[in-house]
This record gives structure tokens, C-alpha cells and sequence, in this order.
């Protein structure tokens, strides 16, 4: 969430709402509705994820312009973290990290959802990450439908993540945000499951919670306040989010009462 407004914040009361991450999951926009959503959303971007391995799969040039304009918006940019497992798989990943940092991705995210990853193996790809000036973010959980989140398990993972040089962990939800981690077929949250990850994470500054849903994000806010980290959100729902970040949307309405409300546009 940036701090910035297309507001011109001296002549208006709208205050900004801090630093709450958010994170799109892009899965193949062409470079016109790419450049049209940086244009009218990119104040309200962190990051863009190329959703699983979709990036391997544009035409050179289209990749570099949309992966370019995504660094002149100041967004880290990233393959989704099932490329990474398919080059483990593929056991090519000296030739994964040289061709994300030639063709300009800025950040990786580090997972295990449809592959097993030791520990070990884990480590040494986020100090690779490292190494080579990129963003890291990890991902925690499993794809397989119905797998849950065990939160001992989650807290461990995010303590060794992070002093490895992880600068997130993000929690599995996948694209439907259905049937998996914190949510079940419907993608209603098990509020015994995230009270019991609440528990054991205490500070959530550097968890990115995945929320393709309303009704996840909802929730999420109304937990942790509009300043939480947010990912897997569809390109066509940044500024919908924002509102909810802003209280300017009956679901989370009394959060007005911290970000003044804006009326004068222009
Ligand atoms: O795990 C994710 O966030 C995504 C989307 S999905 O699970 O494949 O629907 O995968 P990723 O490989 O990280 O882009």
C-alpha cells in the first residue's frame, strides 16, 4: 500500500494509510491492460507476482517491457514460486537464477507447495536470492487441496526464513483461495486455525497473508488492521482493496474513523 495519493494530499484531508504490503498475482496480462493497471493502481502495488510459470512462456520482449515498467513503478517483480520448483525438479536451478536475473525479475519467491524441499536446500535458495541482490520471499504451505497449516511448523519456517534474508513469508492460499492453508472449499477461514498461527507468530509485520477472496481480505483487515500484508490479489481488485484498506467500503467502514475520508477530488 503506498504512501502516495493520486490526491493532492496538500489540498485535501485524506491522510495515507501506511505500509501495508500488497501483492497482484499477475497470470499473463499483455503489456496494454499491464500498463493500464500500473497506471490507474500502481500507487496501491508492492509487487507483482507472474503467477506459477507463466513467465517462460512470453515473448522475450513483452516479459522485459512489462518486468521494466514494473521497476520504474518501483515494484519488486517476481516468477511465481512453482518456476522455481520446476527447475529444483528439473535440477537446473544454477540456470533458473542466471535467467531471472538476465532478463531483469528484481525478487523470487522461494516455495514447496507441489515439491518437497529440504531444509538445507530451502536455506541455500534464499542466500542465492540474496547473494544476487533479489528480493526474497518465501512461501509457506502446501497446494495439495485440503492441506492445512500447522502454526509450530509455520513459526519455525518464518524464524529460519528470515535469518537466512527472507524479507517475507508468504502463506499459501493459491489463486482460488480455496480448500487450502487457512480456508476451506468455500474459502471461509478456520478461525481456530489462524488464532492458533496468530498465537505462534506474534509479530505478523513480515507475513504475507495470500487472499485472492473479498472476504479474505475482509477479515484479514479487521485482524490486523489495514496495514497487513496482502497477496494473490487479482490485477482487477487493487483499488476494491484499497478501499477496504481505507474504510471506504461498508465491510470495513469503521475504519474511516482513521483515514479521513476525502471530499475534495481535485
Ligand atoms: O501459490 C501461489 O500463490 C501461486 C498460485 S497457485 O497456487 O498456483 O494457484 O503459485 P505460484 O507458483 O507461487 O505463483
Amino acid at each position: 500500500m503506498s504512501d502516495r495519493s493520486c490526491l493532492d494530499l496538500r489540498e485535501t484531508q485524506i491522510q495515507t494509510t501506511g505500509s501495508g504490503l500488497t501483492m497482484v498475482i499477475d497470470k499473463g496480462l499483455g503489456c496494454h491492460s499491464f500498463t493500464d493497471l500500473l497506471e490507474t493502481a500502481g500507487d496501491y502495488i508492492d509487487c507483482i507476482k507472474f503467477g506459477f510459470g507463466t513467465a517462460p512462456l512470453y515473448p522475450n520482449d513483452i516479459l522485459i517491457s512489462k518486468i521494466e515498467l514494473a521497476k520504474r513503478y518501483g515494484l519488486t517483480v517476481m516468477p511465481g514460486g512453482t518456476f522455481l520448483e520446476t527447475a529444483i525438479q528439473q535440477n537446473v536451478v544454477p540456470a533458473f537464477f542466471n535467467s531471472v536475473c538476465r532478463i531483469g525479475f528484481n525478487g523470487i519467491e522461494v516455495s514447496d507447495g507441489t515439491i518437497e524441499v529440504t531444509r538445507s536446500q530451502r536455506s541455500e535458495l534464499i542466500r542465492e536470492g540474496v547473494k544476487l541482490r533479489l528480493r526474497v520471499v518465501t512461501e509457506y504451505g502446501k497446494k495439495l487441496s485440503g492441506s492445512l497449516i500447522d502454526a509450530n511448523s509455520l513459526a519455525v519456517t518464518v524464524d529460519e526464513d528470515l535469518s537466512e534474508g527472507a524479507d517475507l513469508v508468504t502463506i499459501e492460499a493459491r489463486e482460488s483461495g480455496k480448500g487450502v492453508g487457512l480456508f476451506d472449499e468455500r474459502g471461509d477461514c478456520s478461525e481456530g486455525v489462524l488464532e492458533s498461527v496468530t498465537r505462534m507468530l506474534g509479530d505478523c509485520r513480515h507475513i504475507m497473508w495470500e487472499t485472492p477472496l473479498k472476504q479474505q481480505q475482509v477479515l484479514m483487515i479487521q485482524t490486523f488492521g489495514s496495514n497487513v500484508n496482502l497477496g494473490n490479489i487479482p490485477p482487477s481488485d487493487i483499488l476494491s482493496l484499497e478501499t477496504l484498506r481505507r474504510g471506504l467500503r461498508s465491510d470495513t467502514f469503521h475504519l474511516g474513523d482513521q483515514v479521513t475520508p476525502f471530499f475534495y477530488m481535485i
